[in-house]
């Protein structure tokens, strides 16, 4: 099967400055893929130029099969393309006085396939707010109102912008199911995000770009190395410090503290490098 994106060499600078200087990408149809990087890493513009919203300079670039280029021309071509694709951009989310219900109802108009709205608003936990002004909505509610118009279409692929920021740990964890029940049902989906482990946890494959590059890809549990690197083992000593060891094999160590102690180890902890512990290696 052919990528759902495909990117060889894309480039993009504003006014002589190089904000995405040789991006190459590549997402496979249903995966779950995360862009990360710094601040003013090239990640928006580069999804931009996806989404079909943006001009690229350079590079060869196609989403499901289509140069998004057509999105800029706005006719027939641009529409059949982007009925296909649904966007989450940052903070939309207030519509003056219209209600929840009637904000997804009308963006269901758009697309030929379109979901209920009022599935779609249970689906991003709005129920109880379907008859809500949109401007008496929360921060967290508004995007979970961004998150229903971006999959009011049924896009084959999605585009998600920093999807949770803004929202509390609970509202995160209910995003994050509503993600892998879109993914499980085989959308495909690109995200931004600055929290690692919204990555890790959703993520088939990341990216990370910094200065306009992607400098590394791949797994987030192998990123960086992750998968092979050393653990830290950490236990209790009888004195009441705690004393920490670096180990590539910390099975044995434990077996031989297990042995020391005569069974249970007081306090002990095995760790590897987290996914941000190797990106913030990896940007210095
Ligand atoms: N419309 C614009 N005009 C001029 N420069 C721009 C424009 N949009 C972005 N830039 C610059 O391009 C670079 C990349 O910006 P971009 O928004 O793509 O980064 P980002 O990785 O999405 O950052 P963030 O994590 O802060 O959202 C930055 O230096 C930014 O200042």
């Amino acid at each position: 099967m052919s990528d759902a994106i495909s990117v060889r060499g894309l480039r993009k600078a504003y006014g002589g400055t190089d904000a995405v200087s040789g991006v190459d990408l590549d997402v496979r149809p249903g995966e779950v893929f995360a862009l990360l990087g710094p601040n003013g890493a090239g990640k928006t513009t580069t999804v931009e130029i996806l989404e079909g919203y943006r001009r690229r300079d350079a590079g060869e670039v196609r989403v499901l099969g289509v140069d998004p280029a057509v999105g800029l021309s706005g006719g027939p071509a641009a529409r059949a393309w982007r009925a296909r694709i649904g966007v989450v951009l940052q903070g939309t989310g207030e519509f003056d006085e219209l209600t929840v219900g009637e904000v997804v109802a009308h963006f269901a108009r758009f697309y030929p396939g379109a979901e209920p709205a009022a599935a779609v608003i249970d689906r991003v936990g709005l129920g109880a707010k379907a008859r809500a002004r949109t401007h008496t909505l929360s921060g967290g509610q508004k995007r979970r109102l961004d998150v229903a118009l971006g999959i009011i279409g049924r896009p084959e692929l999605l585009f998600l912008d920093e999807p949770t920021t803004g929202f509390d740990p609970e509202a995160r964890r209910d995003f994050w199911t509503l993600i892998r029940d879109l993914a499980a049902a085989g959308t495909t989906i690109v995200l931004t995000t600055h929290y690692l482990e919204e990555a890790e946890a959703l993520a088939d494959r990341v990216a990370v770009i910094a200065a306009g590059r992607v400098i590394a890809a791949g797994r987030p549990a192998e990123l960086g190395g992750r998968a092979d690197a050393a653990a830290t083992v950490s236990w209790r000593t009888p004195g009441g410090g705690v004393e920490r060891a670096e180990s590539a094999t910390p099975t044995a160590l434990v077996a031989e503290l297990a042995s020391r102690y005569g069974g249970e180890v007081p306090g002990l902890t095995v760790t590897r490098p987290t996914l941000e512990d190797v990106y913030l290696r990896m940007i210095a």
